[in-house]
């Protein structure tokens, strides 16, 4: 199925062309991310990860193409409907200080609060607070609910920032490098609990540098300078003469059981 077709469990590019500025940093690129499927965005800087998964989002608006969610262009979607179906974890999540863990989770279930300064939109709801306890425990943040922001570390941090995504019950979660500054035993739990939530039918989409935690997704997509490169299963996708085409590097991809390590030959 090509990707202009529109797929009723996707989110779709459609020969998608997107401005950063003046520049043209995302040019045809047309791709099909899944519901329950891990999607890994990889590239060299400056490629147009960012950029893409902002359009996906609807954040940026696209020269030309366009971006379908369920088969339905995404401007027909009012936002509070987009917002719903699709989250998103920003590179440098601003979590507020002196709120504590609990309070921050409740805000992603887009009730407002006025203690936060946000307008009501509706009464709090006991399936509110189910949300909010279920996505605590999936993230193991549930121990430290009644701290502050202030008083957790950076890893525990992103956790929480998951969690506030994962409580407004989205659709697809799309995150722009969520293992950035973790060390490796934080990083390798993000993509377990991103992967727990992929088995219970989200769209994960994550912009990922290190290749090593890509070749764990279900599907990559390879840019280069705006352009797809490479798309596939991380067997098609993770070759030298992609990597090399790519990052400028040369690398061998070794086996590990049932793993692909990418070791630099550099
Ligand atoms: N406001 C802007 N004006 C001009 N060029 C921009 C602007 N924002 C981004 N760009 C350029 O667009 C290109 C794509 O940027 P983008 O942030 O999408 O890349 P990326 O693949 O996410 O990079 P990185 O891995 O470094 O985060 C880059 O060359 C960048 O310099």
């Amino acid at each position: 199925m090509t990707p202009s077709t529109p797929l009723a469990d996707s989110l779709q590019a459609n020969n998608l062309h997107v401005h950063a500025g003046t520049f043209p940093a995302v040019r045809g690129v047309s791709a099909s991310f899944g519901t329950g499927t891990f999607s890994a965005v990889i590239g060299p800087n400056g490629a147009g990860k960012s950029t893409l998964l902002r359009a996906l989002l609807g954040l940026n608006k696209p020269e030309s193409g366009g971006v379908c969610l369920f088969g339905r262009p995404l401007q027909s979607w009012s936002r509070p409907e987009r917002s719903r179906a699709l989250a998103y974890l920003a590179q440098t999540e601003g979590l507020p200080d002196s709120t504590k863990v609990r309070d921050v989770v409740a805000l992603g279930r887009g009730a407002g609060d006025w203690r936060f300064g946000l307008l009501p939109t509706r009464p709090w709801t006991d399936d509110d607070d189910a949300a909010v306890d279920s996505a605590l425990d999936r993230t193991d943040t549930r121990r430290f609910e009644g701290r502050k922001v202030a008083e957790l570390s950076g890893g525990e941090r992103q956790r929480v920032a998951l969690a506030r995504a994962l409580a407004g019950q989205p659709r697809f979660l799309l995150l722009d490098e969520p293992t950035n500054h973790l060390d490796l035993a934080y990083a390798l739990e993000v993509i377990r609990y991103l992967r727990c939530e992929v088995a219970g039918g989200l769209g994960v989409v994550a912009v990922l540098h290190d290749l090593n935690l890509a070749a764990r997704a279900d599907w990559l997509l390879l840019l280069h300078q705006g352009e797809v490169l490479a798309a596939g299963p991380p067997a098609e996708v993770l070759t030298p003469e992609n990597l090399l085409a790519s990052y400028g590097v040369r690398v061998s991809v070794l086996r590990h059981g049932d793993r692909l390590v990418i070791l630099p030959e550099d």
